[in-house]
Parts: C-alpha cells; sequence; structure tokens
C-alpha cells in the first residue's frame, strides 16, 4: 500500500515508542513559506489494516509541531457562518479558514457543486468525494497561528450532507459504501483534532431568506424541504448528539437575528470561544 500526504506525518505506534517515518509531500505557498520539498511514498508497515491485533489505534499525526486550538463554526446552508468568521478574523493570532467552495465550484474548469444541485443522484458523489479532500486538505493545512477557525469540517461533510443524499435517496448505495469507506479510513488514521464546535442554530426559514438574499447562482434550486432536512440532521448530531459521533465540545448560538445582534453574541461569546482547552 503506498500513501502520499501532504505535510509532515509520523507514523505512531500507540503502543511503542517507536515514529516511523510515513510519507511527506509539499510544494504549496503557505503562510508566505515554501514548505520544503519531500517525496517519501513508503510501504505501510505489515499489519497496517485495523483488523489487525497489533494496529489498534495508530494514527498519522504531525511531526514536531505544536497544534493550535482548532474551533469549527458549524451551521445551515446561509445560516451566517462565513459572516462570523469574518468578524473573527479581525481579532489577532486567529486563522481563519473558510469552506473551499471556490473550489467546488470551479475544479479545473467542471463545477461539482452546480452538477450535484441539478442532478444529485448522478453528481453527488463527486462533488462529496471532492468535498471530503478539499477540507482534509483544510484540516492539515499549515498552521499559521494559535487558534484555528474553520468554517465546517469533514466531520459535517459526511455526516450531514453526505448522510443527506444518501437519506433522501438521492445518492446510490455503492456511491455512498464508497465515501464511508474513505471517510473511516481517513478518520481512523488521520488525527483531525477539534477542541470546539460553535454551532450557529437557525430556523431553516431564515437561511432560505437568507440564501436567496446571497443569490449564489447553483443554490436556486434550493427548496426549503432540503434545509429543513439539512437543519434536522444538524440537531440530531450537535444537539441530541443521537446521530453520530461528536468530535468535540458544542456551543450553541442562536443565529436568527440581526446583523447588529449577532455581532453582540459573537463579541459576548469571544472569550469562551478562544478560551477552548485543546483536548
Ligand atoms: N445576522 C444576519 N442577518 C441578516 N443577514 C445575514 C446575517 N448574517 C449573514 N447574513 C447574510 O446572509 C447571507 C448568508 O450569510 P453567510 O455568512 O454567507 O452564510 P454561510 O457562510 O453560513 O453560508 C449573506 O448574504 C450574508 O450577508
Ligand atoms: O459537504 C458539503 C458541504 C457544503 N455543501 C454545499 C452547501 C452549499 O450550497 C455550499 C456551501 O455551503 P455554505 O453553507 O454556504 O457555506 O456547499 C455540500 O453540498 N456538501
Amino acid at each position: 500500500m503506498w500513501i502520499t500526504l501532504k505535510s509532515i506525518y509520523a507514523l505512531r505506534r500507540c503502543s511503542t515508542r517507536a515514529y516511523t517515518c510515513f510519507g511527506v509531500r509539499s510544494n504549496s505557498l503557505v503562510c508566505g513559506k515554501t514548505h520544503p520539498k519531500w517525496h517519501s511514498a513508503v510501504s505501510a508497515p505489515a499489519g497496517f489494516h485495523s483488523n489487525s491485533a497489533q494496529c489498534v489505534s495508530r494514527k498519522l499525526v504531525r511531526n514536531g509541531e505544536e497544534r493550535p486550538t482548532v474551533i469549527c463554526i458549524e451551521g445551515n446552508i446561509a445560516s451566517g457562518k462565513t459572516t462570523c468568521l469574518e468578524y473573527f478574523s479581525k481579532t489577532n493570532n486567529i486563522e481563519v479558514l473558510t469552506e473551499p467552495v471556490a473550489k467546488w465550484r470551479n475544479v479545473r474548469g467542471h463545477n461539482p457543486l452546480g452538477l450535484m444541485y441539478q442532478d444529485p443522484t448522478r453528481w453527488g458523489i463527486t462533488l462529496q468525494t471532492y468535498v471530503q479532500l478539499t477540507m482534509l486538505d483544510r484540516h492539515l493545512s499549515q498552521i499559521c497561528g494559535p487558534v484555528r477557525m474553520m468554517e465546517r469540517s469533514i466531520f459535517s461533510a459526511k455526516y450531514i450532507f453526505v448522510e443527506n443524499l444518501y437519506k433522501s435517496g438521492k445518492m446510490p448505495e455503492v456511491d455512498f459504501a464508497v465515501l464511508s469507506e474513505w471517510f473511516e479510513w481517513i478518520t481512523q488514521n488521520i488525527a483531525l483534532p477539534v477542541d470546539l464546535i460553535v454551532y450557529l442554530q437557525t430556523k431553516p426559514e431564515t437561511c432560505y431568506e437568507r440564501l436567496r438574499e446571497r443569490c449564489r447562482e447553483e443554490e436556486k434550486v434550493i427548496p426549503m424541504e432540503y434545509l429543513e432536512s439539512i437543519h434536522q440532521l444538524y440537531e440530531d448530531w450537535l444537539i441530541k448528539q443521537t446521530s453520530f459521533k461528536v468530535p468535540a465540545p458544542v456551543l450553541v448560538i442562536s443565529a436568527d437575528d440581526d446583523l447588529e445582534k449577532m455581532l453582540h453574541q459573537y463579541e459576548e461569546n469571544k472569550e469562551r470561544i478562544l478560551s477552548a482547552q485543546r483536548t
């Protein structure tokens, strides 16, 4: 099995003190610094498969970098996540990572986001495979400060959007199975720490209004029922906590208010959010 990953990792054996260099590759310019170019693809050690007794919880982890506190902003489509991130981007020492929507709208001249909304059964897997890759890239990108604030996560991509496509009968079972295998491999083998989830809780009606106002071309076909399904999945995951594992403590912020009131709420919650404890 040959694997190459961006950034630097060590393959950690939990049960021993041995650290094995696993694979390094990056040529991207991040934070004004070019990563050292490493190209190393090594075969995984024997017993790598998760059904091996030797391989209980080995994960790829960053090598020698002190990790920041990671906060994910979650919420329905057009709930105000980007607006929230804009507010926090003005605070010193916070690195803000928005969702890579521009990539989802244009990958080598193709628009998987638009295709998915036109024909979810055909293109859902295409979009979600790319979302999973780009979100993984966000989680693993080089650290630029003590606090990282991300828009959504690889977890909501799977637990909310993939789940919604599948549950609504729009994703074939085989596509769901392949995406699930990828997701499970990634989360079982790569450390993706999250310390706090800030859930912007809105009524679906509020999102519908804001979506219309934002007027993103691809999203013009979104009906109210779609926002209701996404809302329900978020509530089951983060409020009732009955559907999927929640990777971090959740801070719920009611986000139906107008912009001025929302900014006030962010100000009020700032200390609580920024003092999130690393897990
Ligand atoms: N509190 C608010 N009240 C009214 N409109 C808002 C509020 N927050 C955001 N908006 C507007 O709603 C739209 C969606 O907000 P955005 O931050 O892009 O949401 P998201 O990133 O969650 O999709 C944008 O046009 C934005 O200007
Ligand atoms: O896994 C995902 C994540 C997002 N989307 C869609 C939903 C929206 O149309 C856009 C961006 O979401 P915002 O809430 O406006 O940030 O991407 C998806 O289909 N799958």
